[in-house]
Order: C-alpha cells, then sequence, then structure tokens
C-alpha cells in the first residue's frame, strides 16, 4: 500500500528543520547503502551520529507518533530514527530494494523494513527533478510532494529518485517495522479502522460498530508478531 501524509508537518516545522540542517555536515550517501544500491547511488547524507539528524529526527518521530494516519497504516512496531539526504547537480538514486534488516546504531537490534518512508523538506517549486518512482503492483508511481508531506510504500518496492538538474531536494527518510508483517494485511486492517471509524461518525453508538471493532483487534491478535 502506497499512502501519503500530506501537512505531516506544519510550515512552521518544516522551516525549523530546514534551519537545523543547513547547518549540519553531509557527507557521501553511499556510506550507508547495501553493495547493489551503492553502485546506483550518488547523493548526501547526514552522518548517524550528527547532533543535529539527531535532534530533527526526533522532531519527526514525535510528530508521527501522534498522527493517527500513520498510526492506522503502519501498525508501528519499531521506527528507525530518521536519516536525511539531499540530491543537486545531476544527484539521483537508481533503481533499488531497501536492505531488509538494518540495526539500530550502536545496539544489537534489528528491524526488519515492512515499510519504507520519505518525508519532503523542499518546496517542489525550488527544485527539478527529484521525483520519488516507486514500482507498484499498478505500475509505477511518481512521487514529487509539498514541504512538509510524506509517502509510506512497500519495503519489498523497487523505486528511485530521478537526477535534480536544478536546486536542491532534502528530505527525512527511514523505516518502520510494523506488528503486521504483510502488506496486504496491514491495507486490510486499514480500511477497516476507516471504515470503522467513518461509521462511528455517521451512526454512533451503533451496535454493530462494537462487533467490527472487536473482529479488527481479532484480526491485529491474529496476524500481529507480537
Ligand atoms: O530520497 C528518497 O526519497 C528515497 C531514498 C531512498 O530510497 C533510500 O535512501 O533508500
Ligand atoms: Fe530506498
Amino acid at each position: 500500500m502506497l499512502l501519503k501524509i500530506p501537512g505531516l508537518l506544519t510550515n512552521e516545522q518544516v522551516h525549523r528543520c530546514r534551519e537545523a540542517l543547513a547547518r549540519a555536515s553531509w557527507v557521501d550517501g553511499r556510506t550507508t547503502a547495501g553493495h547493489g544500491a551503492a553502485s546506483v547511488k550518488q547523493n548526501l547524507q547526514l552522518a548517524l551520529s550528527d547532533p543535529i539528524g539527531i535532534e530533527v529526527g526526533n522532531l519527526i518521530l514525535d510528530v508521527l507518533g501522534r498522527s493517527p494516519l500513520f498510526m492506522s497504516a503502519a501498525l508501528p512496531l519499531k521506527v528507525m530514527p530518521p536519516m536525511f539526504n539531499r540530491y543537486e547537480g545531476g544527484g539521483t538514486y537508481g533503481n533499488h530494494v531497501d536492505n531488509a534488516i538494518r540495526m539500530l546504531r550502536g545496539t544489537d537490534h534489528r528491524v526488519r523494513t515492512d515499510i519504507s518512508t520519505t518525508v519532503f523538506l523542499t518546496d517542489p517549486a525550488d527544485y527539478d527533478g527529484g521525483e520519488l518512482v516507486i514500482e507498484d503492483t499498478y505500475g509505477s508511481q511518481t512521487i514529487k510532494l509539498a514541504a512538509g508531506d510524506m509517502v509510506m510504500y512497500p519495503g519489498t518496492s523497487v523505486h528511485r529518485v530521478t537526477p535534480v538538474t536544478r536546486g536542491s531536494r532534502i528530505s527525512a527518510f527511514f523505516w518502520t517495522q510494523s506488528l503486521i508483517r504483510e502488506d496486504a494485511q496491514r491495507a486490510l486492517l486499514y480500511e477497516l479502522d476507516n471504515s470503522i471509524q467513518q461509521l462511528a461518525v455517521d451512526v454512533p453508538g451503533h451496535l454493530e460498530i462494537t462487533r467490527l471493532t472487536g473482529v479488527y483487534h481479532n484480526l491485529v491478535r491474529r496476524w500481529s508478531i507480537t
């Protein structure tokens, strides 16, 4: 399931992130890519230990934790600390699939990358190119969103970022391990949750809402990996 979350960050929050990131030092993005991906990756990133990245990442995690849309669609078990990248001067990231397992820095904790996410931090009018192209079962989706918007998509997808030929594209990206491993099951739960929420507005207090809520939780119980 590919899902956009418009306005995850307010303009003020985007501004704060961008101001902090402008003070950070960027390194070659190939340092954090797996073997196959490194050969098609041509961008800049913040070092994982960069205190500015950690601070801005915490702001984003805080906002995410309060996003009902993210919680419902991701059903997160573990969210990796956000990382940051910058593409300019033809910078690009060719077709790749993200590594299935990532280590949490400084620990021996592993995170399975069920869901990949990009949070756009640059106004699309400020750069050319830089589209995130995701191969989906319904064909390829081209994503270029307003600053503060986010897209989440299955970690299993082949994806790329087209060359940035004018300006500079700065984004946060991170991975989530979901309680629900299978994308199709997660998508069903998301649909059901949305339906129940809508029913609760349209026919408040209806007994069937309680039964459907039970079905929702019993499916989570059946499918959850924890
Ligand atoms: O910059 C993006 O939107 C995606 C980055 C990406 O695919 C990656 O770092 O694996
Ligand atoms: Fe990727």
